[in-house]
């Protein structure tokens, strides 16, 4: 017995426990990506308190989670009146609040509802946490940052090194089909994927994956590959016929990115990810989602994109207009002011 303790003692010098010191706040924890998002969170050894905050059904979703015996100590927060308790003190805000897709749906066509969801929490996180680093999974992605980050603007508390547009599903799901093409563990391969959160504005740099493509592969199958990646989401879309869009997926790539913020946070750097955030990437592009070295106080670079091929060159140009038209739109939205 004492040499079991002995041992373990050992052991947990050599391998320490992880601090449990940030406090998370998930918003739109009761839907379909904030359930099982809010399961994930709960087991991360990062997270001392996680928030959890909706319009609707937030206390049953918190009492289910906190029965989950890890470290995390979880309250639920319900409705406007709660938000501001829901935020105070947050080093992360997590936000899947909003509609998702039908089909026959665009990202586009969530604008009119998910645009005054976005800004109302945007305000309330300018006004109770305006430190914390800000994760918007909301679509439309290539609006919704803008729209968030305009309004920390206004409020004077924007810093553009937290403010991050989740784009890591696209990521996850290009290492999914190539880990399958290739006959590799999706977690040895690597694909940069960049630009936008929607259709052509999803750029996958299949020319700079590891392992790359086989040979064999030919134009036409890269091509499909490449334009299955755009479409993944409108695959889910189809297949849950009417039910909503990726919620399992997207809680696993959400769970994944607040991993790396956390770790960034903690010093465990350095930590590189993808994400949508106001930069100079790109000339005439003022957001855009490039590999980031993410550190203590958020982004600390902005990764080159690195080389593309003939066909990534080509769809890397036919994206600008679109993702400046989205970008423009959402900043817009926020200089026109509330619906009156
Ligand atoms: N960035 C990405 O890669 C992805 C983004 N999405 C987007 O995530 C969003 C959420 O999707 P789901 O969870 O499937 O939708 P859902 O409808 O299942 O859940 C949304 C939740 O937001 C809540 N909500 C609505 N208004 C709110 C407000 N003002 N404050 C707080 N909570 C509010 C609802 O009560 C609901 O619980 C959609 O806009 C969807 O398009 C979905 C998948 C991937
Ligand atoms: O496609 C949708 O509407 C949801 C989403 O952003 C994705 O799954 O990538």
């Amino acid at each position: 017995m004492a040499a079991l303790n002995r041992i373990q003692k050992i052991a947990s010098h050599l391998d320490p426990p992880k601090p449990f010191k940030f406090k998370v706040a998930l918003l739109g924890a009761a839907g379909g990506i904030g359930q099982p998002l809010s399961m994930l969170l709960k087991m991360s050894p990062y997270i001392a308190e996680l928030s959890l905050y909706d319009v609707a059904n937030t206390p049953g979703v918190a009492a289910d989670v906190s029965h989950m015996s890890t470290a995390a100590r979880v309250k639920g927060y319900l409705g406007p009146d709660q938000l501001p308790a829901a935020l105070a003190g947050s080093n992360l805000v997590i936000i899947p609040a909003g509609v998702p897709r039908k089909p026959g749906m665009t990202r586009d066509d969530l604008f009119n509802i998910n645009a005054g969801i976005v800004r109302t929490l945007a305000e309330a996180i300018a006004a109770h946490c305006p430190n914390a680093w800000v994760a918007i999974i909301s679509n439309p992605v290539n609006s919704t940052v803008p729209i968030a980050a305009e309004v920390l603007q206004r409020a004077g508390v924007l810093n553009p090194a937290r403010l991050f547009g989740v784009t890591t599903l696209d990521v996850v799901r290009a290492e999914a089909f190539l880990g399958e093409i290739v006959g590799a563990d999706p977690r040895d391969v690597s694909v940069p994927v960049v630009g936008g959160h929607a259709g052509i504005t999803i750029l996958p740099l299949l020319s700079q994956a590891r392992p790359p493509l086989p040979a064999s592969v030919t134009a036409e199958q890269r091509k499909a590959l490449m334009t299955r990646i755009q479409d993944a989401g409108t695959e889910v879309v189809q297949a849950k016929a009417g039910a909503g869009s990726a919620t399992l997926s997207m809680a696993y790539a959400a769970a994944r990115f607040a991993d790396s913020c956390l770790r960034a946070m903690s010093g465990e750097g350095p930590v590189t990810e993808y994400a949508y955030v106001r930069s100079s990437a790109v000339q005439g592009l003022p957001y855009f989602s490039s590999p980031l070295r993410l550190g203590r106080s958020g982004v600390e670079e902005v990764l080159p994109l690195g080389p593309m091929d003939a066909m990534e060159s080509e769809n890397f140009e036919a994206m600008k207009a679109e993702l400046l038209g989205s970008i423009k739109k959402g900043e817009e939205f926020v200089a026109r002011g509330p619906a009156k």
